[in-house]
């Protein structure tokens, strides 16, 4: 216990309060003197910020680029954020690009600082990015360790440690964490999303040789849009309203206890646009397209590795369903390799149930899109109810359709003195919209073109009617195979189409 005795005297007290004062005010004169202006403001005005921050209601949220040994999402998600919300008063930004990324990537800089509003409440973001040496190195002048730090980098490398403060006053903290981080993260995924370079995977070169095949990918540069495509306008509006359904519901799809997975089978004559509308629901949606070429798959389990080898949210396309591979019937027993001449020992069955069952419910996201020139020759088990959700027919082109050719091949997007005659003549005669599209191609003169395209189709007519009365069409010329896109090829039958290509034919610019 402490007596009074202990206590200084009254003049102890004063002498050392004296001394105190006057070392300070020696301190303050020689701070003065020796510390230049600025540099004296400056360090006044981070006290002061030190000292506000300390002692108001700040809150401030810490989020750091790794957890442990793993990336934080969080993070990555507002950095993307972040990039569209610099502002002039952002002094320095950095910029980045991969050599397969098609955008540049804005990142904030070291101790760069955005000004964010939700809500009416403030909220600053101070990016923060430290960096020191790894100082344990081997003999050979590298770290020992291979194992990744604490902030996944190679031990090789320089540290570096980047985090994101969010700094706002602590009676907002509920509608941050809850209302504004939740929107951030939705803003950035729509970022992500937008940002996305859409994939085009196919099989690997060595596919056909190999027992366990593999898919290559390349950027799906087709500039095909929903805007383009021929089709009649209700029909794209029903398959636009399926999809932005489809895309909602994953909730829905738990809920009923069902796969969140969508087929559509798409059918018609060659050149109306199946590939073409695959590659506008691709790129509507973002998702990446895996384009199996049942020709290349040997055996039911390499089918089955390339199938869990697809990622969510993209597309399963099986081209030519009813012609690119000889599929034995669904209850036959797999043909002996020794007698088949492509060693197929896959079934239809086994494609299909793989596809209902455990493929669609690995994943989440999946749209599967079959397509053929001739639906009446396809397996019933493809068009039971049930397993293709919309069929889609592709179809000759009708003056609709036509009228988005005019506009987006020559730009003509009112009536023009040609369309009657053209109208008549659809009503007549079969053409696709890739023969169309072709003759709107010829000259970039709007007249010339149409012009063109009445003496094609009218042409056509003529053909057709000598074909149906039993002429000869082109007296004098030499039987060939000729070219499937007329629409006599449904009058007179053809040897099946093998598709050798696929999507790639159509998709991959050289
Ligand atoms: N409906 C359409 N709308 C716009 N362009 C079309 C349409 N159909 C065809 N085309 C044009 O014709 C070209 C070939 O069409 P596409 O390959 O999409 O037809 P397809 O039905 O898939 O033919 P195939 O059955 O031979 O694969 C396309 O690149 C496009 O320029």
């Amino acid at each position: 216990m402490v007596s009074l005795t202990d206590l200084p005297s009254p003049s102890t007290a004063y002498a050392a309060y004296a001394s105190i004062s006057a070392s300070f005010m020696l301190l303050q004169t020689t701070f003065h003197q020796i510390v230049p202006r600025p540099v004296q403001d400056f360090l006044l005005s981070a006290f002061f910020r030190i000292f506000k921050r300390t002692n108001t209601s700040l809150l401030n949220l810490v989020i750091d680029q790794f957890d442990g040994m793993s990336r934080n999402d969080l993070f990555d998600s507002f950095e993307l954020y972040m990039s569209t919300k610099t502002n002039p008063k952002t002094h320095r930004l950095k910029l980045t690009k991969s050599s397969k990324e098609k955008h540049i990537n804005i990142k904030l800089a070291q101790s760069e600082k955005i000004m964010d509003v939700f809500q009416d409440i403030e909220i600053k973001w101070l990016f923060i990015c430290e960096e020191s040496d790894n100082s344990a190195r081997n003999s050979s002048g590298r770290p020992s360790s291979k194992i990744p730090d604490d902030f996944g980098n190679r031990p090789w490398q320089f540290k570096t440690k980047q985090w994101f403060e969010l700094s706002f006053e602590k009676v907002h903290k509920d509608v941050v964490i809850n209302s504004y981080i939740p929107y951030v993260l939705e803003e950035s995924k729509a970022i992500r999303n937008a940002k996305k370079v859409v994939k085009l995977h196919t099989l690997a070169n060595n596919a056909y040789f190999a027992e366990t095949p593999a898919w290559d990918s390349i950027n799906l540069e087709h500039p095909s849009t929903f805007e383009k495509l021929a089709m009649e306008p209700s029909e794209k509006k029903a398959l636009r309203d399926d999809l932005d359904l489809f895309v909602q519901r994953k909730e829905y799809y738990k809920s009923v206890g069902r796969a969140w997975k969508r087929g559509y089978l798409l059918y018609g004559p060659p050149g109306t646009g199946k590939s073409s509308l695959i590659a506008a629901i691709a790129n509507y949606l973002k998702f990446d397209i895996y384009d199996l070429q049942l020709m290349n798959v040997k055996h039911d389990s390499g089918l089955r590795k390339l199938l869990l080898a697809t990622a969510n949210r993209s597309i399963l396309v099986i081209e030519d369903i009813d012609c690119s591979v000889e599929l034995p019937d669904r209850n036959a027993k797999p043909v002996p390799s020794d007698r088949h001449p492509r060693d197929v020992q896959f079934s239809l069955s086994g494609l299909l149930n793989f596809i209902d069952g455990l493929w669609s419910s690995c994943g989440d996201e999946r749209i599967i899109i079959f397509t053929t020139n001739h639906k009446d020759r396809l397996d019933p088990a493809l068009l039971r109810p049930g397993r293709m959700d919309m069929h889609i027919h592709m179809s000759y082109l009708t003056m609709n359709g036509f009228k988005t050719l005019a506009s987006t091949y020559l730009e003509i997007n009112h009536q023009h003195w040609r369309f009657r005659e053209i109208e008549q003549l659809l009503g007549s005669v079969e053409a696709t919209p890739a023969e169309v599209a072709e003759e709107l191609m010829r000259t970039c003169d709007a007249d010339a073109c149409l012009g063109g395209l009445v003496n094609f189709l009218k042409d056509k007519k003529r053909k057709r009617t000598i074909v149906e009365s039993g002429e000869d069409a082109n007296p004098g010329a030499e039987t060939t195979d000729g070219d499937d896109t007329t629409p006599g090829v449904e009058l007179i039958p053809k040897a099946k189409k093998i598709k050798t290509n696929g999507l790639q034919d159509v998709f991959c610019h050289k």
